[in-house]
């Protein structure tokens, strides 16, 4: 089966645990050049591909540390060029028998790095560099630093506390620089990155969502055979919107689009999504209303991880019924599709699989999102989830080429478990319709006011807490409603939005007025880290 390696050039980044790894891979990408991370502990004999360069991220631990992660030191052999990337240059001088040691004071912020333009017979060593200039303002964030240069290495670049900012070997294409090209911070580091990519591996610069598309059709064509049958799982979300499409153009009526109402959706978002697929996008979708069955199963849990799970595993269940009457209805028509569905359709995307796959493994699990963890262990259907490899302006960008209308694409991501992770207390169905009110409000003045385009993600919560207030000249004793809107470029990390002060005041004041239960509203002030996007 053709796999993405086999189509589009691959450079390999080994995540040892630095925030920053997955932007490396998204630089690669916006220079068009396939890049997937990996954790730094994978075994090359693992690998079912030859990268045509490496990466080493950055990382919280020093070389020398006991429990520190290193690489499989195959890669030095495998003949492919290799950037270390801060903890990536000293893993590098490390393999290679230099010296790191603790710098005096922690770096951290703006630095100036001289490039070395010849070496000591005076050829030209700035591959890496070249067309960079002689100085580049660069973002530095460590505690240690090269304090020998390994044997066959060449300095390439230096700052005035750090002479072996940046260095070569002598004879192979072997870079590391101590500081990060992937922020945006080091204004030149796009064009270092795209040296590196594009000059010195060598990579096609050809992915791009044009030819992914085509060859990922081709790819499922292939996968589900002439006859296979898929169901998939559809939210309204823009990620399982543009996989259905994309399904849909691969296999058309084998293929049947569910959404589940699972009690925890947003106010008459069944209907709207029924609307818009069946009728805009031609998809056939089937709305299943199993809510009294989600709401029974979550009746007084109030863990997180526990709501995530029921929510996930009861998903499942409800697909595997719902196959089920597919393939019976079918047998009974004369015409269309006929046989089992293997298959189950998933948008999931590759944040919700980065943070299952880092090296630091499930002890660093922050929350099990309930495409990927919650999934239940014995599921009979197969997962298919063409957008795995990609990240959401990706997938923006695809839904764009398959003519999903704007707003629709440019739709809020809305989670799987929905309203559920918004309740912070035990879920019912009053306090459900709490926070549909509340959301609905919120939502609907922010596109009033045209600042929907401009958020990111924007949410109601419903606190499970009561405070006291005066209504009418009566004393009230009602619940609270906290109101959270972020800016983000990909969820990993997000800030808080400011809001103009007078589109604040009109939706508090509707909310308190409109939602009976709520006499307090409060705004949410918390980037990510340290805080998450949603509440749970
Ligand atoms: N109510 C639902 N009915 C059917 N499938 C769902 C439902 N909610 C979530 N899913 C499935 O879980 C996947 C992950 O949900 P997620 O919210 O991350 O993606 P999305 O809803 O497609 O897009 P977005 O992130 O923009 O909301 C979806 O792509 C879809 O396959
Ligand atoms: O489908 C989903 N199932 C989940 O279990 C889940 N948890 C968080 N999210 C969404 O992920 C993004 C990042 O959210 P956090 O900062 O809260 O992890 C935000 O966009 C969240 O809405 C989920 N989506
Ligand atoms: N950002 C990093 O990779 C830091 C690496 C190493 N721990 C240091 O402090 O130098
Ligand atoms: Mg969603």
């Amino acid at each position: 089966m053709a796999e993405i390696h086999d189509q589009f050039d691959t450079i390999l980044i080994l995540d040892f645990g630095s925030q920053y790894s997955h932007l490396i891979t998204r630089r690669c990408r916006e220079l068009n050049v396939y890049a997937e991370l990996m954790p730094c502990t994978s075994r090359l004999a693992d690998l079912k591909f030859k990268p045509k360069g490496i990466i080493l991220s950055g990382s919280p631990y020093s070389v020398y540390d006991d429990d520190a992660p290193h690489a499989d030191p195959g890669i030095y052999t495998l003949g492919v060029p290799i950037l270390g990337i801060c903890y990536g240059l000293q893993e590098i001088c490390w393999n290679y028998k230099g010296h790191v040691a603790k710098c005096d004071h922690r770096e951290y912020g703006l630095a100036e790095v001289q490039i070395s333009r010849f070496n000591e017979s005076g050829n030209s060593v700035d591959a890496l560099f070249e067309g960079l200039g002689d100085q580049m303002q660069v973002w530095m964030s460590h505690g240690d630093q090269l304090s020998l240069i390994p044997p066959d290495f060449h300095v390439i670049g230096r700052t005035s506390t750090a002479p072996y900012a940046a260095i070569a070997h002598n004879s192979k294409p072997l870079y590391g620089i101590q500081f990060h090209p992937e922020v945006t911070h080091s204004p030149q580091g796009r064009q270092l990155i795209g040296r590196f990519v594009l000059n010195i591996c060598q990579c096609q610069a050809n992915w791009t969502m044009e030819e992914f598309i085509g060859k990922e059709i081709d790819r499922i064509r292939e996968i589900c055979g002439q006859k296979g049958r898929v169901i998939g799982a559809v939210s309204g979300g823009v990620d399982s919107t543009v996989a259905a499409k994309l399904m849909h153009e691969a296999i058309g009526d084998r293929f049947h689009a569910i959404m589940v109402d699972n009690g925890v959706l947003r106010l008459n978002e069944a209907q709207q999504v029924n609307d818009m697929l069946n009728k805009d996008l031609g998809v056939n979708l089937t709305v299943v209303d199993a809510s009294e069955l989600f709401l029974s199963r979550l009746d007084g849990v109030e863990d997180p991880e526990q709501k995530r799970k029921i929510i996930g595993n009861t998903f499942i269940n409800v697909f595997e019924t719902e196959a089920a009457k597919i393939e019976e209805a079918s047998e009974k028509e004369e015409n269309g599709a006929k046989g089992k569905i293997e298959w189950l359709l998933q948008g999931t995307l590759y944040p919700d699989v980065i943070e299952s796959i880092s090296f630091k493994g499930p002890s660093a699990t922050i929350k099990t999102h309930h495409n990927v963890g919650g999934l239940l262990k014995d599921m009979k259907l197969k997962l298919i989830e063409p957008l795995r490899e990609l990240f959401k302006d990706e997938v923006r960008a695809l839904g764009r080429l398959l003519s999903i209308p704007a707003p629709l694409v440019q739709r809020h991501p809305f989670p799987g478990p929905g309203l559920a992770i918004r309740i912070l207390g035990p879920v019912t169905r009053e306090q459900v319709k709490i926070l549909q009110q509340a959301d609905h409000i919120y939502i609907e003045e922010i596109r009033k006011a045209n600042l929907y385009n401009q958020i990111s993600q924007a949410m109601a919560i419903l606190l499970p807490v009561k405070a006291v207030g005066v209504m009418g000249d009566k004393r009230t004793y009602e619940q609270v409603i906290a109101l959270r809107a972020v800016t983000s470029e990909d969820f990993m990390t997000a800030d808080w939005y400011a809001f103009p002060p007078e589109i604040l005041r009109r939706i508090s004041s509707r909310i308190t007025n409109e939602v009976s239960g709520i006499n307090r509203v409060t705004y949410d002030i918390s980037s990510k880290p340290p805080a998450t996007v949603e509440w749970l």
